[in-house]
C-alpha cells in the first residue's frame, strides 16, 4: 500500500531538527540523497534546517544547560555559517547548488516581505537551487522571534503554497506518550483531526538540543492543516527517511482540514480591500473567471493609491466589482504599465517583476467558493 498524500505532493518542506544535524555525516547524506531523488521526481523541495545553536554553542564550547537570549545569538552567529556549509557539501556530491535564506517573523506577517520572500524561494527553485531556510537568530530578539522551526517550517509551507510538509526529528513520529517517559507507548500513523486528545499526548522536548518537542510539531500540523498541506512527522536517521513516507505504516501522518487553494483564497477574500482598484476589460473579466491570472494589458485604468502586496478590488468596465487580489506592483507602477504587454511592460518600468499585475493564486472571483463575504 502507499500514501497517496506522499505520491501526490508536488512541493514539499523539509525541516531536520538540531539532534539530527548533530547526528553525524551519514544522516545528513541520506536526507540529501532522498530530497535529490524527489527532486529528479519534479518534486519542488525546500529545506528548514534548525542546528545553528547546537552548532554554533560546541564549536564555542559553552557549556551544557540553558544559554542566555545573547549566547544563543552569539552561538547561532558561530554555528549558521557551520550548518550551511554541512549540507553545501553533501548536496554538492549530488551536483546540487544550495542557497542560504534567513527568516525574521515579521518576514512572514507582512504581507509585503512575504511576497517578496516567496518571490525569492520560487526563484531560487526554478533555477534548480535548494533553500535552505532558518530564522535569523542572531538579530531576532525574543518578541519578534519564531522561536522553534517547526512553527517556522509551517510558515514557509504557507508562504510557497506546499503540500507537504515533513518533521524530521529524532522520533519516529507522534506516539500516545513521550516514549522517552513511556517506552511502550503506541505510535499513532494517521490523524485526522487534531483535537485535545492529540494536543494531550505531545510533550515537551526530551534533550537539551531540541527545542519544543511534540508540542511544537502538533501546532505546525495545526497551522499548515489549516492551509490544505499535509504533515508528517518522522525519524530522519532512517535509512531513506522521507521516500519512506510513502509506506503507510512509517512516520505520522497529519491530512490537511482544507484545500490549498481555498486556504490562500480565504486569506486573501478576508483582507480589508481599501481605496485601490483597477477597471479591466472584458478579456481579462473572462480571464480571471476562467482562473487565469491578470496582465497589465487587459487593465484599462488604475484608481487610488496601493502598496505592492495590498489586495485591491478588480473592476469591469462598468465598475462591477469581479474578484480582489493581491497586486504584485503598487498604483503609481500599475498605471505606468497599464495596458501594455507584459514585455514592454518591463521596460517601462526599468526593472523586471512578475509578468501578471495579479497572479491568478492571488485571486479570488467574487461570488465564488473562496470569497467567504
Ligand atoms: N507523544 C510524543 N511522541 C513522540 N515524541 C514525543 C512525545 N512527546 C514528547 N516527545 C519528545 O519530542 C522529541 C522530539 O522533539 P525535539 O527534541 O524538539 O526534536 P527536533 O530537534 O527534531 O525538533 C522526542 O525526542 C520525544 O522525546
Ligand atoms: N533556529 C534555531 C532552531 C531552534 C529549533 O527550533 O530547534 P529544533 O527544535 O531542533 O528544530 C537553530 O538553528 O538553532
Amino acid at each position: 500500500m502507499m500514501r497517496p498524500g506522499f505520491d501526490a505532493a508536488r512541493c514539499i518542506v523539509v525541516k531536520v531538527g538540531s539532534s539530527l544535524l548533530q547526528a553525524g555525516d551519514a544522516v545528513i547524506a541520506a536526507i540529501v540523497s532522498d530530497i535529490v531523488a524527489l527532486r529528479g521526481r519534479g518534486r519542488r523541495i525546500i529545506l528548514v534546517s534548525s542546528g545553528a545553536v547546537a552548532l554554533g554553542r560546541t564549536r564555542l564550547g559553552l557549556p551544557a544547560g540553558d544559554l542566555s537570549l545573547e549566547q544563543k545569538q552569539a552561538a547561532a552567529a558561530v554555528g549558521q555559517p557551520l550548518l550551511v556549509g554541512l549540507w553545501e557539501s553533501a548536496f554538492a556530491t549530488h551536483q546540487t547548488v544550495t542557497a542560504q535564506a534567513l527568516l525574521t517573523l515579521d518576514v512572514t506577517e507582512n504581507r509585503r516581505s512575504w511576497l517578496n520572500a516567496r518571490a525569492t524561494l520560487s526563484t531560487l527553485l526554478d533555477l534548480g537551487a535548494i533553500p535552505i531556510v532558518n530564522e535569523n537568530d542572531t538579530i531576532a530578539t525574543d518578541e519578534i522571534r519564531y522561536g522553534d522551526n517547526d512553527r517556522l517550517a509551517a510558515r514557509v509551507a504557507q508562504l510557497v503554497g506546499a503540500d507537504l510538509l515533513v518533521l524530521l526529528s529524532d522520533i519516529d513520529g507522534l506516539h500516545e506518550a513521550d516514549p522517552r517517559l513511556a517506552p511502550d507507548a503506541p505510535a499513532i500513523h494517521d490523524i485526522d483531526v487534531i483535537d485535545d486528545r492529540i494536543r494531550a499526548m505531545a510533550g515537551d522536548a526530551g534533550t537539551g538540543v531540541g527545542t519544543g518537542g511534540m508540542r511544537t510539531k502538533i501546532l505546525a500540523a495545526e497551522l499548515a492543516g489549516g492551509s490544505g498541506c499535509a504533515t508528517a512527522i518522522t525519524l530522519g536517521s532512517a535509512d531513506t527517511p522521507l521516500l519512506a513516507l510513502a509506506r503507510p505504516d512509517h512516520g505520522s501522518w497529519f491530512h490537511p482540514a482544507g484545500t490549498s487553494a481555498n486556504a490562500r483564497k480565504r486569506w486573501i477574500s478576508g483582507v480589508v480591500s481599501r481605496n485601490g482598484a483597477v477597471r479591466i476589460d472584458d478579456g481579462a473579466a473572462s480571464a480571471l473567471v476562467q482562473g487565469k491570472s491578470l496582465l497589465p494589458v487587459g487593465v484599462q485604468s488604475v484608481e487610488g493609491q496601493f502598496e505592492r502586496g495590498e489586495t485591491i478590488r478588480i473592476l469591469g468596465q462598468d465598475g462591477r466589482l469581479i474578484a480582489r487580489g493581491v497586486t504584485a506592483y503598487n498604483a503609481d507602477d500599475a498605471r505606468l504599465i497599464a495596458g501594455c504587454r507584459s514585455d514592454l511592460a518591463g521596460r517601462r518600468l526599468g526593472y523586471r517583476r512578475s509578468a501578471a499585475l495579479v497572479h491568478a493564486d492571488d485571486i479570488v472571483v467574487a461570488g465564488t467558493a473562496g470569497d467567504e463575504r
